[in-house]
């Protein structure tokens, strides 16, 4: 099916953290344009402090953006107010990095996962009958329910937390580092459970990532971040294998490679672009 406008449109975006006292604002994102179709995963890459989070925060509606624009289903968010933004939570969710804190520690899995839904209007029991076909669907056991997030793995947290984001059917999904406190079987599981209620909802990522090797599994298209700016924008399989970007080589080199003798050649490389980059 053709879809004529993009779920997600993002146009000339620019944040600038203000600055305090002496200290000068930060500009933190510059000229970010790109657009999400429904269905589609793009991936955000970047060194730390390149922006990828602040991109999110401003979809999210956690910064104001400074300048550019954010349109979401054919409405202009940029600026949304509360009002705009309580009804946009329903089709925008986020799913954080850190599966320790993210859940709140007192409630029960039952009642994180019924929260949204009770906040949507549901009625308890409604609520609790569909907590059981979300927890079926991010493959924890039924029983589940009653516990507590202390009595899970950091994976089956983050899967707690992915249930928690897609119980009210969301049409996007900010995604920022959802792996990255996992080690690497937990994390090609969770990736795995992510593309499959992709292709079972059409639901949108938005997913941050400063791993390469993350951000190729995911990812249908790719942008990478350095400083607040777009170096490449397109392609997951183009980007990751051809990148045109000295930064993107770079950032790709220095991806983990189980390999030593592989390992020695990125290394050899990376000092060779260094050294090409610093005479230039
Ligand atoms: N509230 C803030 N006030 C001032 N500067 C900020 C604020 N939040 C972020 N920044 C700065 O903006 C830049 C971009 O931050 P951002 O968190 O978006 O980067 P990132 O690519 O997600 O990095 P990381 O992977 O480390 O989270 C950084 O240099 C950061 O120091």
């Amino acid at each position: 099916m053709m879809h004529r406008h993009p779920l997600l449109e993002v146009e000339h975006l620019a944040v600038e953290y203000p600055g305090r006292g002496r200290r000068p604002g930060f500009r933190a994102l510059e000229d970010i344009s790109f657009a999400l179709r429904p269905g589609e995963t793009l991936g955000l890459v970047g060194e730390s402090g390149s922006g990828k989070t602040t991109i999110g925060r401003a979809i999210l509606g956690l910064v104001k953006p400074t300048g550019g624009k954010i349109t979401f289903d054919g409405a202009d968010i940029t600026r949304a107010g509360s009002g705009q933004r309580r009804a946009l939570s329903k089709d925008i969710q986020v799913v954080f990095q850190d599966p320790y804190t993210s859940l709140n520690p007192s409630m029960s899995v039952e009642d994180i996962l019924a929260e949204p839904l009770t906040v949507q209007g549901w009625t308890r029991k409604d609520a609790l009958a569909r907590v059981r076909g979300l927890l079926d669907r991010v493959h924890l056991p039924s029983d589940a329910g009653g516990r507590l997030p202390r009595e899970f793995s950091g994976g089956q947290r983050q899967r707690i937390a992915i249930a928690r984001a897609i119980a009210i059917e969301p049409r996007l999904i900010v995604c920022d580092e959802p792996v990255s406190a996992l080690d690497l079987t937990t994390q090609a599981r969770v990736l795995d459970l992510l593309v499959e209620i992709q292709e079972a909802t059409g639901v949108s990522y938005l997913f941050v990532s400063h791993d390469l090797s993350v951000i190729r599994h995911i990812s249908h298209n790719v942008i990478v971040l350095f400083r607040g700016m777009i170096v490449e924008h397109g392609r997951a399989d183009q980007v990751t294998s051809e990148p045109g970007h000295p930064y993107t080589q770079r950032l790709f080199m220095s991806a983990p490679v189980p390999n030593p003798e592989l390992q020695r050649e990125r290394r050899e490389a990376r000092r060779q672009l260094t050294a090409k980059e610093q005479a230039a």
